[in-house]
């Protein structure tokens, strides 16, 4: 362990700033372009549902996309679900990744659920559309069977985002799992 460096009394805070905003510092890098109106914090209402579960789902979502001046997104997202009168039953889903924003329109996202469910995927970005479908899924031994997953997420108009979700999991094909709206906050 001697070759360690010495620890100061008080170890700083990580140096660099994350935006989340194309405004704020630091500038984004040039690759990272495409993807810049995905950046901030999108808040909005679902619905979901899947051939195993009795009847639909209506959930809550956030959805943040930030920077550090590197050609990559820091994602996370979190979702609850809500009654009829819009109030929290419970948490639901939650992931958190990194979107690799590759040249000539292509983007590269690893994400992970606390589910046990890690997945790569690729896919096209281009202004105000990406559409990622699974390149390969990792499941802890106890994870739930899924095996694809594909997502769109599409600007329908000004600061609103409608996200898609479709799933193949226990058995059953690549399928409709959700469907939300999204608002950009701020
Ligand atoms: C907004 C995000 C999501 C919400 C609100 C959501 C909601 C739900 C709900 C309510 C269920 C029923 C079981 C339960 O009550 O927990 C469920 C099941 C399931 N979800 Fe999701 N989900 C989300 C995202 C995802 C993602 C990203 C995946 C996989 C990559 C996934 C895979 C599954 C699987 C495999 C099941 C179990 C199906 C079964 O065994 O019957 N979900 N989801």
């Amino acid at each position: 362990m001697s070759d360690l460096p010495n620890l100061p009394d008080r170890a700083p805070a990580y140096p660099y700033s994350e935006a989340l905003s194309p405004e704020a510092a630091p500038q984004p890098h040039e690759q990272l372009k495409p993807a810049l109106w995905l950046l901030g914090t999108w808040r909005g209402r679902g619905r979901g549902g899947y051939p195993t579960l009795d009847g639909e789902f209506t959930y809550a979502q956030e959805v943040t996309f930030s920077h550090d001046g590197r050609p990559f997104l820091r994602y996370e997202a979190r979702a609850w679900l809500i009654d009829d009168e819009d109030g929290p039953l419970r948490p639901a889903a939650r992931e958190s990744g990194w979107w690799r924003v590759q040249p000539e329109g292509r983007v590269e996202a690893l994400i992970t659920q606390p589910t046990g469910i890690a997945e790569i995927m690729v896919g096209t970005l281009g202004e105000g559309l990406t559409d990622l479908s699974s390149h390969g899924v990792a499941l802890t031994p106890t994870a739930k069977d899924v095996t694809a997953t594909r997502r769109r997420y599409t600007l329908t108009e000004d600061s609103v985002l409608d996200f898609v979700h479709d799933l193949a999991a226990v058995g059953h094909s690549l399928q409709h799992h959700l469907g939300a709206r999204l608002r950009l906050e701020g």
